[in-house]
């Protein structure tokens, strides 16, 4: 199946613009799905942190219960702090526990000391609370380990009027560990917050620990005191990153727990998945279609290489302009070698060389569009109205044609450069070859042909015309006489001679032989007559020499007015000619309808 390339082309422009716009709309729901895979993802981990957490807090409770009970069983402090120290081995996430009785601070791994009440007041975990009172102390940087910590506080019965207390500090990096395994996306963690201060209690990066967070804003803290506990921050900028993170804050001792992920990353997770695919397979269909596209413009180029005459020559490129640009009509102008005019190939317009000169030639550089406001002269006789492109035709930087395209649909200069190339090459091509069947190779003056196609021209034109013959009298005699060699230079002497005598208007050609045949454009025999009789007289004044040796030339005319049958008139010049050999020779005879003028 052969599809034009210009149809392809116009379908290229959508289809690109379709696909693109499925992209888009490809694209964005697939970030749009994302977005929601994530925030699921997201409030998973929240949970399952939150389970954690809250799995471990009981866990916390349960230990401080049993101190609890062993004190009120005993009200033994060493009792207590033996049962502490086994807890505190036992769990790594424990940094401590302490035992405030007796206005001392007992703590595990044999730390004791004296408490002073206003010293004791100043530690992280103290605030004045009732008895039976379980609390949970802001995160503070623990002074005996450096590490940062949280502490569960009971508050039990106070002993001789002194404060007991079980402190179960814990260490929160430690309590994280398991927690930091939680991703979001990529690289999305949990991390959690004090919903009284704002501050960060876990985090994977320990130095924003103790701080205040991004995400979670005052407002949000307001709003979660106002009932909202669970919700999702919809975004957020945290070291320049845009992120957004699901949160929950329902009872876990007062934190609010968080994971959330970069925004980006759900953009190169919806990159990574179709977009790239869908690219991928548009740049595909774009080179594929290029290659094939390239491909016919190159099977019409060679059709268009492979002509041999001017009709072959505008069939092929009308074939190849309508397949690859398309357009509503060509034409084409070729410069006739002989006259310097641009003459058309499809009609009878001409432009002479003189015309061409004053309005074109300036203008002519690389191919021009030419708006149907901005004609030039030929686009305004041969498209009217509408616009055209004008490419210039060159050979060894001459030009030799000019293309106008009347209304191209396509405009694009990769593929206007690619058919100027095949376009001037044929030319250039077809030009050599009418030169060579339009030339007579030993005299250099046109053909037989050529001097017919003028006649058909002239015929067409409805131009008035005549026709001359002129045949060398007694040739063979010189041939015989002095060698065909020597006949030679006298058919080129004569040649010479005809082409001197004879205006630019007037075709000289070698019919044949030593004949040659003369049209004249003139409306009267008058003025023919004066110049085929000037030419009949140089010739017989020429004395010709070559190679020492020399003779007279002299030629007898037959000359006959044009009319509508190309091979009827020149069968009358012909008749005079005999009639003029027939008186003698060396004359001028004028073809008449019944009798034969001579002139002279
Ligand atoms: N040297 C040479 N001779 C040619 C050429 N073409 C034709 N001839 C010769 O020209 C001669 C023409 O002879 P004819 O047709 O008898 O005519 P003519 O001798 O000129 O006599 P008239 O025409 O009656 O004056 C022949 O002998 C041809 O061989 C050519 O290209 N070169």
């Amino acid at each position: 199946m052969n599809v034009q390339p210009r149809l392809l082309i116009s379908i290229i422009f959508p289809l690109v613009f379709f696909i693109l716009s499925l992209l888009v709309y490809v694209g964005y729901s697939e970030y749009k799905s994302n977005q929601n895979a994530a925030i699921e993802q997201a409030t998973s981990n929240v949970r399952i942190a939150r389970e954690y957490l809250a799995h471990h807090f009981v866990s916390a409770e349960s230990h401080l219960y049993l101190l609890e009970q062993l004190w009120e069983e005993k009200n033994s402090i060493q009792g207590v702090m033996e049962a502490a120290q086994t807890i505190v081995s036992a769990k790594s996430q424990y940094l401590e526990v302490g035992l405030l009785a007796n206005g001392n601070y007992y703590g595990t791994d044999g730390f004791y000391k004296v408490a002073a009440f206003e010293e004791i007041a100043k530690r992280p975990w103290y605030k004045p609370a009732f008895s039976g009172q379980i609390y949970i102390t802001p995160i503070y940087l623990s002074g005996s380990t450096g590490r940062w910590a949280v502490a569960l506080v009971s508050v039990l019965e106070p002993l001789q009027r002194q404060e007991v207390r079980i402190i179960l500090e814990i260490n929160v990096a430690s309590l994280y560990e398991s927690l930091s395994l939680l991703k979001t996306l990529d690289n999305g963690y949990v991390y959690a917050v004090e919903r009284r201060t704002g501050n960060i209690v876990m985090h994977p990066d320990l130095s924003r620990v103790g701080k205040s967070s991004s995400s979670v804003s005052r407002d949000l803290l307001a709003r979660i005191d106002s009932g909202e506990s669970t919700g999702t921050i919809a975004s957020y900028v945290y070291n320049d990153e845009e992120k957004f993170s699901v949160y929950d804050a329902r009872s876990l001792h007062g934190w609010v727990v968080l994971s959330g992920a970069a925004k980006s990353e759900i953009i190169m997770h919806t990159f990574g998945i179709s977009a790239v695919t869908l690219s991928l397979l548009v740049f595909i269909l774009i080179i594929g279609l290029s290659i094939y596209i390239i491909q016919r413009v190159h099977i019409y180029g060679r059709q268009l290489s492979e002509v041999e005459s001017i009709h072959e020559l505008n069939t092929a490129l009308r074939q190849m302009v309508e397949g690859v640009i398309g357009c509503q009509s060509i034409h084409l102008y070729m410069r006739n070698v002989y006259s310097g005019d641009f003459e058309s190939a499809q009609c009878k317009h001409c432009l002479s060389e003189k015309e061409f000169i004053g309005n074109l030639a300036t203008q002519l550089g690389r191919f021009a569009k030419l708006p149907a406001k901005q004609p030039d002269m030929v686009s305004a006789f041969i498209a009217p109205g509408k616009k055209c492109i004008r490419i210039p035709l060159t050979k060894n930087k001459q030009l030799i044609g000019l293309l106008y395209i009347a209304s191209p649909r396509l405009e694009l200069p990769l593929l206007i450069n690619m058919l100027r190339t095949y376009a001037q090459s044929a030319l250039g091509h077809v030009m050599l070859a009418l030169r060579i069947q339009q030339t007579d190779a030993m005299t250099g003056l046109r053909s037989k042909y050529y001097l017919q196609a003028q006649i058909e021209k002239h015929i067409k034109a409805s131009a008035p015309y005549y026709v001359a013959m002129v045949d060398i009298d007694d040739f063979k005699v010189i041939n015989d006489t002095h060698g065909h060699l020597f006949g030679d230079k006298v058919i080129i002497a004569v040649a010479d001679c005809l082409r001197r005598e004879s205006d630019r208007h007037t075709v000289v050609a070698r019919y044949g032989g030593e004949e040659f045949a003369i049209l004249v454009p003139a409306e009267d025999i008058v003025g023919v007559k004066m110049v085929l009789e000037y030419i009949r007289e140089s010739i017989s004044s020429m004395q010709l020499e070559f190679s020492g040796k020399s003779c007279v030339v002299q030629v007898s005319i037959g000359v006959a007015k044009g009319g509508d049958d190309m091979e009827q008139s020149i069968a009358r010049a012909d008749k005079a000619l005999y009639q003029a050999k027939e008186n003698g020779k060396n004359q001028v005879v004028i073809y008449c309808l019944n009798s034969m003028l001579q002139t002279a």
